[in-house]
């Protein structure tokens, strides 16, 4: 057999006598065929069976040698291919190791951070806790002059005297130096009468000067605290442009801001681990009657204390809307502000006839690893309805309006004698006087933080009113200042299976 198949190696042995050692038949181990160079070089006619039996059998034993000395090929290839294939799974053991260990890593790394939050979270609130603790007063007075209006400027209206003495303090009295008289009919000593606030907001303050100093509170009411922001003034004093403003973002008041502050916070929180849910209510009292701003049904509507610690109270009928976005917000907040009652006064063309209560309940919940903490704050901004001197010369423009005018003096008051109850810090609070102290009941004292935006009218016409709302505000100021110790909010601590309610106290104690 070798020698055959060094034979049949050497030459062609196909009938055409082709005997060539360079023939494709020979090259490829293939009998003749008839693209064989032989038989394409020579002749190819006789040429039908161009291999003898001879060559047959040479070429049978010759391929099945090849055969084998292939398959001895093919397995030494398999072996090699098994030996890199051992190897690549080696490697990919190797690397599926490396990264169980890096995940391994990873997850005691992420566990080292979500310590590292907890902690920056708990110094966070404490700090935060220090910082609400050192505004000392429960109750604070920020007093804002509003600049003519351009209206005002063409009538070349006087302005009354003002000095601002300090950010705390100003000296008022009449454009021409003589004594004002007071609304009560008392007369002022002296050409100018001096009082002091927590912090005084000259005309050229902008809406974000005034929000940078409410925002501390707002950050309360996210961290669990109530909290009430009143809007309080003469008509036309500038409570509303205060509150809600104008469309422009420069001048947009305290309620669209506080909105968009309690939005990025939340995203700012969020990566501390807390979720909030936002429920927002809008209503006014109008001739002590609650209307909900969102509902175009007129309905009754009760106030309701939710437990009988008078912690938390409910307003039945009352549309509670789920916030999801600030314009969510927003647009409600249109709605409110389209749906709400106005009527010309003596000093304002578009004057609010209504207190509006913007109600924002804050619910925040951070799972531990000991279980879920909460947090309920309620935050309040009223924009309360302009009071009104009703004497013979001024009378409220038509006789409807001479009622709504009553009532709004009459729950103005007695949201005075509440405010200054609490700031004398006296036993009896007269809540139950008027339905707007009802309804703020649990948002005001105990676990609460109040602030009393006193908006003044810089002319001298209204002096006598301005003199009124300044002695009333810097009154409750300086009360709240020299009351003694003054009583710490408690928070609303609630505790459930897991489940902790809790304003900043874990912290604070
Ligand atoms: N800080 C301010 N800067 C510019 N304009 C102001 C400012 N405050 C008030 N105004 C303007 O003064 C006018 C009266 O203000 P506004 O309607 O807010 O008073 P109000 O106290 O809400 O009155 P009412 O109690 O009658 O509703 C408006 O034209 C308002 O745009």
């Amino acid at each position: 057999v070798r020698k055959r198949r060094v034979r049949v190696r050497d030459y062609c042995r196909c009938k055409t006598g082709c005997r060539r050692t360079n023939c494709k038949c020979i090259s490829n181990r293939i009998k003749c065929t008839e693209n064989c160079d032989c038989q394409l070089e020579k002749n190819a006619a006789g040429c039908n069976n161009p291999f003898s039996q001879e060559n047959d059998e040479a070429v049978d034993s010759s391929n099945a040698t090849e055969t084998a000395s292939s398959q001895e090929a093919i397995i030494a290839n398999l072996k090699a291919e098994l030996i890199s294939k051992t190897e690549l799974n080696n490697k990919l053991n190797k690397l599926n190791e490396d990264l169980r260990s890096e995940n391994e890593d990873l997850r005691s790394e992420n566990e080292e951070l979500q310590n590292l939050n907890q902690k920056m979270d708990k110094e966070r609130r404490k700090l935060l806790h220090y910082v609400i603790h050192e505004m000392k007063d429960n109750i604070k007075v920020f007093c804002r002059w509003r600049p003519r209006t351009p209206e005002e400027t063409k009538q070349m209206k006087a302005l009354c005297n003002i000095s601002f003495i300090d950010d705390c303090t100003i000296e008022v009295g009449k454009s021409d130096g003589s004594d004002a008289m007071s609304c009560s009919g008392n007369k002022l000593q002296g050409t100018k009468q001096k009082f002091s606030f927590n912090k005084v907001f000259a005309p050229n303050a902008s809406q974000a000067d005034v929000f940078e100093e409410l925002s501390l509170l707002v950050q309360s009411a996210i961290e669990g605290y109530n909290v009430c922001v009143f809007a309080y003034g003469q008509t036309g004093s500038g409570k509303t442009y205060t509150m809600e403003g104008k469309s422009e973002l420069e001048t947009e008041g305290m309620m669209p801001r506080t909105v968009r502050y309690i939005f990025s916070e939340m995203e700012h929180l969020k990566r501390l681990g807390w979720k909030y849910r936002i429920e927002a209510s809008f209503l006014e009292i109008y001739n002590d009657n609650i209307v909900d701003l969102l509902d175009s049904e007129p309905k009754t509507h009760e106030i309701r204390m939710v437990d009988n610690k008078g912690q938390d109270l409910c307003v039945s009928n009352l549309q509670i809307k789920e916030i999801h976005s600030p314009e969510e917000l927003h647009e409600y907040l249109r709605t409110a502000q389209h749906n709400r009652e106005v009527a010309a006064t003596q000093s304002n063309k578009r004057s609010s006839r209504s207190h509006l209560v913007a109600r924002m309940r804050l619910i925040g919940t951070r799972v531990t690893k000991q279980g879920s903490i909460s947090t309920i704050g309620n935050l309040n901004l009223v924009d309360l309805a302009g009071c009104e001197r009703l004497t013979t010369e001024r009378p409220p423009s038509p006789n409807r309006e001479l009622a709504a005018a009553k009532y709004i003096n009459t729950s103005l008051a007695n949201l005075g004698n509440v405010i200054l109850a609490l700031s004398k810090k006296q036993e009896h609070v007269p809540y139950r006087n008027s339905k707007l102290t009802r309804l703020l009941e649990p948002y005001l004292g105990g676990n609460s933080k109040t602030l009393m935006l006193l908006n003044v009218s810089p002319l001298d016409e209204h002096l006598n009113e301005t003199l009124n709302s300044l002695k009333f505000g810097s009154n409750i100021a300086n009360n709240c200042k020299t009351s003694g110790s003054i009583k710490r909010p408690s928070p609303r601590i609630e505790k459930r299976k897991n489940v902790t309610y809790l304003g900043v106290s874990p912290l604070r104690d």
